[in-house]
């Protein structure tokens, strides 16, 4: 029989309690053969890094290879295969052609034995802990919000009458255009509540919704719109804000950075693109190769093998095995299988 891992931890009375799968992790979204993998090894790292105390699941679609998905559960992730979700047959012109594969992201309301986790794109790095945000209050959508002044907003009205939501007051909402839009989240970066009922309802609505630019972006944003609540940026730092919005971003404070300007991906970085060249840019590409090429990051499972204790226990029973555990506090240990 396959060892089984199992996390265990030992209470004040010394007895070890399986202790229930953590009800909280972080999940990212992979899907394709390209290089994105290379984003999702960083974010694994990068979270190792701040020392969160959480799990990072990988909702995987079908067409990313096992190599891929080896080299994940290599670096520690939880690989979890999702069905692909599209969004109904429609003419739309998506701001970028492949967002359309975005809609697989609503198979994370599926993943309910956590009771809340934080999606993080690919193309995130994660540079300060920020697990604090698990104890937000439940109820509610928590995202940044997102910037309309980049090209890739030029279909919308708010683009074309020169209207940011990080600018309100800069050009006023004409009446004329109806009511100002509603707040609106990017959707790199997110604290939600896994929930079938919810999920259930999303891939419903889904169903009668005309797919449109920001494709899966656009769609969470109106069908969360009532329980939104906007979080300040430096937990999703939007490259371009770096050049449309400087007053709104202390980049020393930044505590998560989201590589989504074209030509920012840093496992494809050129330099090449409009804004590539700059100082900043350059520096937070350097940052997240910094912790991509650190081996010191790299996954390695404590497995503190129940013989190895039993070695150290020898003679002396469980209650020194129980000592020797207790010393490593949590330890993660391989039963050893069973002897038939
Ligand atoms: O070929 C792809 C394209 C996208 N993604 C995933 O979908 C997310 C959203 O796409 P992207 O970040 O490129 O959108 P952007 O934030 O740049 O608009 C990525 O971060 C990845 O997690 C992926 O795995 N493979
Ligand atoms: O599928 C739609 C995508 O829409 C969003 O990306 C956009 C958006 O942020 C624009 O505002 C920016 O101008 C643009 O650069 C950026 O790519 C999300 O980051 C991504 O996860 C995903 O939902
Ligand atoms: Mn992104």
């Amino acid at each position: 029989m396959a060892p089984d891992l199992v996390n265990a931890t030992t209470n004040t009375t010394g007895l070890v309690k399986a202790a229930s799968l953590s009800s909280r992790a972080y999940v990212t979204f992979l899907a394709g053969t390209g290089d994105y993998v290379k984003g999702v090894v960083g974010l694994a790292k990068g979270l190792r890094k701040v020392r969160t105390a959480y799990p990072l699941v990988v909702a995987v679609l079908p067409d990313v290879p096992e190599e891929h998905r080896r080299i994940l559960v290599s670096q520690g992730c939880i690989v979890r295969e999702i069905v692909p979700v599209y969004p109904p047959e429609n003419q739309t012109q998506f701001a970028m052609a492949y967002y359309v594969i975005n809609y697989s992201k609503l198979r994370i309301w599926e993943f309910v034995e956590y009771s809340k986790m934080i999606y993080l794109d690919g193309d995130i790095q994660v540079y300060e802990n920020i697990d604090h945000l698990f104890d937000m209050p439940d109820g509610y959508f928590y995202a940044v919000m997102d910037c309309f002044c980049e090209k890739t907003w030029s279909h919308s009205p708010q683009y074309q009458i020169g209207y940011c939501q990080q600018c309100p007051d800069k050009v006023q909402w004409p009446a004329q255009l109806g009511p100002r839009p509603p707040l609106y989240f990017n959707a790199g970066m997110f604290v939600y509540q896994p929930s079938l009922s919810t999920y259930d309802d999303l891939l419903e609505t889904l169903k009668t919704t005309p797919p449109t630019s920001f494709a899966e972006q656009d769609f969470l944003n109106m069908f969360f719109r009532d329980i939104y609540r906007p979080i300040p940026p430096v937990y999703n730092l939007v490259l371009a804000m770096l050049w449309r919005h400087p007053e709104n971003i202390e980049l020393d404070k930044v505590k998560v950075v989201h590589y989504c300007a074209a030509g920012s991906k840093p496992w494809r970085y050129t330099g090449e693109e409009e804004n590539m060249e700059r100082e900043d840019i350059k520096m937070l590409v350097r940052k997240w190769w910094d912790i991509y090429n650190d081996e010191s990051l790299d996954y390695r499972r404590r497995t503190t093998s129940i013989a190895a204790l039993e070695g150290e226990a020898e003679g002396d029973g469980v209650d020194k095995l129980m000592a020797a555990l207790s010393e490593t506090g949590v330890v993660h240990y391989i039963t050893a299988p069973s002897a038939a």
